[in-house]
């Protein structure tokens, strides 16, 4: 099977390699385009633009990092929608809100492509080995087809109906995992703070109820003051700041997740945007009496 690839960051890039370690023939593409030349090496081919690649494959799937992105590279020129029509597959797996979603499959769909939206739930190391959860949603036809390709990228897949309903569920499960990562280091602080050992605390966390990876995988790095980038924390800035948004349009307060937003503005701020998301630590832990 002949699949496009649009967009070779942190994910794009794991997810490419794994498709092409599968035996999938991929053709890629990357705004910086010296960064294609890795996957080239595992047996890529490099289209010059986002038209190319869509010219040349059945089905393409694009991995960009927000809405600006993922619309830049549609509605652009030499974007996807110079070269989609009958007979072509777009899937978009960025996070992005539902209205982007939408726009991008009304354009698609008026030109007689197909169209899903596809984010993924879980990061560098799941997309590394194949683990991502897939919450897509659009064409269902589109969704069949592309099941070879989504059980070499995920463990599980989810068809949830309409275009937008995707992008709604990634944003919820982000909002919680920002608010809870705020929580978290919160904890972390106040241990240490008070006088406790947090790796002792590390320990009893990850023998109760809310035993949960992202403690374990993130806790000891945290603690060592580690934000090596495996999801960056402007990017889940953007998810909290688009699940924010779809709080305001359906009426539903979020004090929780407003603050936990605070903090990784706050983040962004000081030049942290491009660490992991586990960085706003560093935010709480400069808070003093
Ligand atoms: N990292 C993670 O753990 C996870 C990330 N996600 C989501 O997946 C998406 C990608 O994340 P990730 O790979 O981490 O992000 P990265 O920041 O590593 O990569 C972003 C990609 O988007 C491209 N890009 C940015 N702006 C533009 C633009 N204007 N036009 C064209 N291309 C552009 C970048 O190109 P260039 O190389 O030229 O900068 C790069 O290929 C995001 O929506 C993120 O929220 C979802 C689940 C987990
Ligand atoms: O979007 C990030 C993730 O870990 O999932």
């Amino acid at each position: 099977m002949e699949v496009g690839f649009l967009g070779l960051g942190i994910m794009g890039k794991a997810m490419s390699m794994n498709l092409l370690k599968n035996g999938f023939k991929v053709t890629v593409w990357n705004r910086t385009l010296s960064k294609c030349n890795e996957l080239v090496e595992f047996g890529a081919s490099i289209g010059e633009t986002p038209a190319q690649v869509v010219k040349k494959c059945k089905l393409t799937i694009a991995m960009l990092s927000d809405p600006a992105a993922a619309l830049s590279v549609v509605f652009d020129k030499d974007g996807v929608l110079e070269q989609t029509g009958s007979g072509k597959g777009y899937i978009d797996m960025s996070t992005v809100d539902p209205e982007t979603s939408s726009k991008i499959c009304q354009a698609i769909t008026s030109k007689g492509g197909a169209f899903l939206e596809a984010p993924v739930s879980g990061s560098k190391q799941p997309a590394e080995t194949g683990q991502l959860v897939i919450l897509a949603a659009g064409d269902k036809g589109l969704y069949e087809e592309s099941i070879p390709a989504f059980d070499v990228l995920g463990k599980k897949s989810f068809f949830l109906g309409q275009v937008g309903n995707g992008a709604k569920m990634k944003l919820v499960i982000n909002m919680i995992m920002g608010s809870v990562m705020n929580a978290f280091s919160e904890g972390l602080v106040l241990s240490e703070r008070s006088g406790l050992n947090p790796h002792d605390l590390l320990d009893v966390l990850d023998l109760g109820a809310i035993a949960n990876p992202m403690f374990k995988g993130k806790g000891p790095a945290m603690l060592k003051s580690n934000y090596s980038p495996a999801f960056p924390l402007k990017h889940q800035q953007k998810d909290m700041r688009l699940a924010l948004a779809l709080g305001d349009e359906n009426a539903v307060s979020m004090p929780v997740a407003a603050a936990a937003n605070e903090s990784f503005k706050k983040a962004r701020s000081m030049g942290l945007g491009d660490l992991d998301f586990s960085a706003v630590h560093e935010i709480l832990k400069m808070t003093k009496d």
